[in-house]
């Protein structure tokens, strides 16, 4: 699915992320896990191409998608839910995940839109600045998934969110990777979330993939030197 090979980015002359090599398999939910400041966001942004690469490439199957414009990488399959989820506070719900369909050419929402998130049926007449943080987060997961993508990004889905809402945000991708059989990649710090939907995690650390686990090696032991729990 996609592969990232040698990946650097940086701002100015200052490099944030070194040499990064990993590949999400398909239907895979793999998360990227490290504390504030470590480059996750900095990775996921270039992953969808707000920032350039310095060196590498990122591909998609054979598709290389280093030097495209983040619509482009949408067109070709990717979709990218923002840390902060950054919805358009000012427009619908409905007219949010309308947005999604932009790069798609379609006019429709995908029929599992609104059964994965009935909320977001109740509300798609509602102003989205009005919904609270959680219905937020699903409101840029539904989103993203109504360019129908076959990976599905995440930076941090957890920030801000309740614990008993992260539980169910938890339940919602394995629901999303069941329904649409599709891979997703997300970055965390939260561990109790990483534990609930990962089948493999990449630890960063000061922009370096430094370690690699199956979901289920996971735990405060495993993790406690790469996390602050
Ligand atoms: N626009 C920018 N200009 C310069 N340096 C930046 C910029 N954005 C981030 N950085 C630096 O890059 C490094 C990685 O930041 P990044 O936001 O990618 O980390 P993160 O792991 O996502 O952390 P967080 O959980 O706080 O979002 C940090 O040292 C940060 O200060």
């Amino acid at each position: 699915m996609l592969k990232v090979n040698e990946l650097s980015i940086g701002y100015g002359l200052s490099q944030v992320v070194h040499d990064i090599n990993f590949e999400l398999g398909q239907g895979e939910i793999l998360g990227v896990m490290g504390r504030n400041g470590m480059g996750k966001t900095t990775l996921f942004k270039a992953l969808i191409g707000l920032l350039p690469a310095w060196s590498g490439d990122i591909r998609m199957g054979d598709v290389v998608l280093t030097a495209q414009r983040p619509y482009r990488r949408v067109a070709s399959g990717l979709a990218y839910v923002p840390q902060g989820r950054q919805v358009f506070a000012t427009l619908t719900v409905e007219e949010n995940i309308r947005t999604g369909l932009e790069a798609t050419g379609r006019k429709r929402i995908p029929d599992d839109i609104y059964s994965l998130f009935p909320v977001l049926q109740e509300m798609r007449k509602r102003r989205a600045g009005n919904l609270s943080g959680g219905q937020q987060q699903q409101l840029a997961v539904a989103r993203a998934l109504a360019a129908e993508p076959d990976v599905l990004l995440l930076d941090e889905p957890t920030e801000g969110i309740q614990p008993s809402i992260i539980k169910d945000m938890a339940k919602t991708l394995r629901e999303i990777r069941r329904i649409r059989n599709i891979s997703i990649l997300f970055s965390e710090q939260v561990l109790s979330f990483a534990m609930d939907v990962s089948d493999r995690v990449l630890v960063i650390d000061r922009g370096r993939l430094v370690d690699e686990m199956q979901g289920q090696e996971l735990s405060e032991a495993s993790m406690a030197q790469y996390l602050s729990v």
